[in-house]
């Protein structure tokens, strides 16, 4: 029996889309798997009645049958589903490092990245790998059809969760099908600031480098209070404020001791457009850890 624990991720970062994704050190979902001669599954913790047990509709079931790796599974949702911070995301990374190890695949984590992936095609529609790849290795990582590039990273976050919900499949309907050429060389310019923040573990760099006109736009206009939270954030010293992956999270990149103010002031600002929240301080974190036995 294995036992995984992979982290809640945030995708995007702004100027990333579909590419950036960071690790955070909180939350994580808990995924534990014993040999079986058919797959099965059982979920608990957050949102987990929102969560099919059917491995055909769980990306947990779609990671099994990649690795051909029948396995009686159970999930324990430290993530909530739904909530742009790669929940769906998580539970498959698990299941890979869980599978893995329980069949003796041998496959590294590079090579898990896109077996993981099959199961965010299964709920979003496409394999995106910028949520897997984090929860797997950790830090910040670039996904692109080329492969994964991760840095370790040390960086100050704050997600705050309103108690709404946008799945990631209606999120992707809003994005642009295409963008002006002053928008992508602004953005491609964020992308290459935020990336040199990473690698020296810079908020104002990382902040400044999460800019974009493209997609944040259109998926911040379907978060009830986005603008309020997002300034609320910069005035208790957010050095960057965008949408946590597809959404309503949002996340805010900033100095250590001004994290937990902003975290206050996020949740006020949500508070005021009448919608509950609660607030995450983190930080950027390690990839998926595998335990044997319960060690
Ligand atoms: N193991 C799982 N964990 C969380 N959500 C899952 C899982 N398997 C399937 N889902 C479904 O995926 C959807 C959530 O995924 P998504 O919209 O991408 O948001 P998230 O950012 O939380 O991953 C929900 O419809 C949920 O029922
Ligand atoms: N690049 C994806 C990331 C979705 O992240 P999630 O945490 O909301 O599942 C997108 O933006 O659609």
């Amino acid at each position: 029996m294995f036992t995984v624990r992979a982290p809640a991720t945030s995708a995007n970062l702004g100027s990333g889309f579909d590419v950036f994704g960071v690790a955070l050190e909180a939350p994580a979902d808990v995924v534990r798997v014993e040999r079986a001669p058919e797959t099965t599954i059982s979920i608990t913790g957050a949102g987990s009645q929102y969560i099919p047990e059917d491995p055909e509709q769980n990306t947990v079931g779609a990671v099994a049958e990649a690795l051909d790796a029948p396995a009686r599974i159970r999930i324990d949702k430290g993530i909530r589903p739904s909530s742009g911070l790669g929940s769906s995301a998580a539970s498959a990374a698990a299941a890979a490092v869980a599978l893995n190890a329980l069949y003796d695949r041998g496959l590294s984590r590079e090579e898990l990245v896109p077996i993981a992936a099959e199961g965010e095609a299964l709920v979003s529609g496409e394999a995106h790998a910028d949520n897997v790849a984090p929860s797997l290795l950790g830090g910040f990582t670039i996904a692109t059809d080329d492969g994964v590039t991760q840095v370790d990273a040390s960086i100050p976050l704050v997600a705050c969760l309103p108690e709404t919900s946008v799945s990631t499949r209606d999120a992707r309907g809003v994005v642009p099908k295409a963008a002006a050429l002053e928008d992508v060389v602004d953005t491609v310019g964020h992308a290459a600031t935020l990336t040199v923040g990473m690698t020296r573990d810079d908020p104002d760099l990382v902040g400044t480098g999460m800019s974009d006109e493209i997609v944040t736009p259109e998926r911040s206009a379907l978060i009830d209070g986005y603008d309020a939270v997002r300034e609320a954030a910069l005035e208790a010293g957010a050095t960057g404020v965008t949408v946590s992956g597809a959404g309503p999270g949002v996340l805010a990149v900033c100095h250590e001791p001004d994290r937990r103010a902003i975290a206050g002031a996020m949740i006020d600002a949500f508070d005021a457009a009448g919608i509950e929240s609660r607030a995450y301080q983190t930080a950027v974190g390690e990839g998926a850890r595998l335990y044997r036995d319960g060690t």
